[in-house]
């Protein structure tokens, strides 16, 4: 648990991708927004980090490993945290999945006492983790996470079946054992099954609540 927060609280949820994380990350906002409102509690996602691919052609774009550490702009997020800590509102940059670039617009976040932050790759950097004061990962069994991650990507990221199946086994396997699993032992919560686990989210809720109330 980090001791630098003063105005602004980060939880972060990590684990694989598509383990379930944005889920229970919109659920919890959404479910405690109603309550208190959405100038209290906010979501980004680490995915909004990814660099910027436009200087290079789709093919080279394609070829990337976006499940490498290397591939996010974690200096920028921590950027954005800690002017988020101090009170200062900050501009999210938004991603294409399907161009693998940055857009043009950007989201503003104004600063809010609680901010969920989810993202696969969030445990495996000590400057990340320092600055959350609690952390979650998202245990789905990998086969669960393809077959989610099969469905997701064709319906919402413009992908074709054979291409999330090769990156599956060229990238996004190997970097789940690499860096992801790994990072498991830095969570103070493990989730099991996906984002639809009510206890998990009842739990959340009610660090949240109690957070905002101190
Ligand atoms: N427990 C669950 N049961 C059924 N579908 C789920 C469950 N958890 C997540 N999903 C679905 O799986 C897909 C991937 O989940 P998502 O939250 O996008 O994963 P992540 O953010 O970890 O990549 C989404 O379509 C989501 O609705
Ligand atoms: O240009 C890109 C950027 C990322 N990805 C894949 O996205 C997932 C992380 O997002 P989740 O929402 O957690 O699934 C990661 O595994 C990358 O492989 C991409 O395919 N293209």
């Amino acid at each position: 648990m980090s001791e630098t927060s003063h105005q602004c609280v980060i939880i972060g949820i990590a684990g694989a991708s598509a383990s379930g994380k944005s889920l229970i990350a919109s659920t919890v906002y959404k479910e405690l927004k109603a309550k208190v409102g959405d100038h209290q509690i906010g979501v980004i996602t680490e995915d909004c980090y990814y660099n910027d691919q436009s200087h290079l052609t789709m093919e080279d774009r394609v070829k990337t490993n976006y499940d490498h550490p290397n591939a996010l702009d974690h200096n920028l997020l921590c950027d954005h945290l800690e002017q988020l800590m101090k009170g200062e509102a900050v501009e999210v940059p938004q991603y294409s999945y399907s161009e693998h670039t940055r857009l043009q617009e950007s989201t503003t976040m104004t600063p809010k006492k609680v901010i969920i932050l989810e993202g696969i790759l969030l445990l495996t950097d000590p400057r990340l983790r320092n600055i959350m004061h609690a952390s979650v990962f998202m245990d789905t069994p990998l086969d669960i996470c393809l077959l989610r991650r099969l469905q997701r990507d064709v319906a919402e990221r413009g992908r074709t079946m054979e291409s999330v199946l090769v990156q599956y086994q060229k990238t996004v396997r190997p970097m789940f054992m690499q860096f992801i699993e790994p990072s498991k032992q830095y969570a103070d919560i493990i989730v099991p099954r996906g984002g639809k686990n009510r206890i998990a989210i009842d739990v959340l809720k009610a660090h949240i609540a109690k957070l905002l109330r101190s």
